[in-house]
């Protein structure tokens, strides 16, 4: 199952700086790990925002769900889940 998710990250401030790059570096071989293992599929940057764009192709809502509830960043993250169909005008379709 294919699945939009846009990542808005918010880090404290306050945040201290070893505990955040602990936490970046964390957040990073998580999501390197699932590129590796095909389920993370794109990662994009939005442009102008601390924001990411990503593909997610899993078995079901409950792995995507695990796969956010575990990313290092999700208490700092305002996240949004679209499921994604396949559109009639895909010219894949013709395949
Ligand atoms: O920078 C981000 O967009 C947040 C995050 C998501 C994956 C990753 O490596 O960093």
């Amino acid at each position: 199952m294919l699945f939009a998710v846009q990542m808005d990250i918010d880090l404290p401030v306050e945040m201290d700086p070893a505990v955040k790059a602990d936490t970046l570096a964390r957040e990073k071989a998580y999501s390197q790990e699932l590129q590796q293992a095909g389920e993370w599929v794109h990662i994009w940057r939005c442009v102008g925002r601390y924001s990411n764009l990503s593909i997610f192709d899993v078995a079901d809502n409950d792995r995507l769900h695990e796969i956010l509830w575990n990313l290092p960043l999700f208490p700092y993250m305002t996240i949004e889940v679209t499921p994604l169909a396949r559109h009639p005008s895909d010219i894949a379709l013709l395949d």
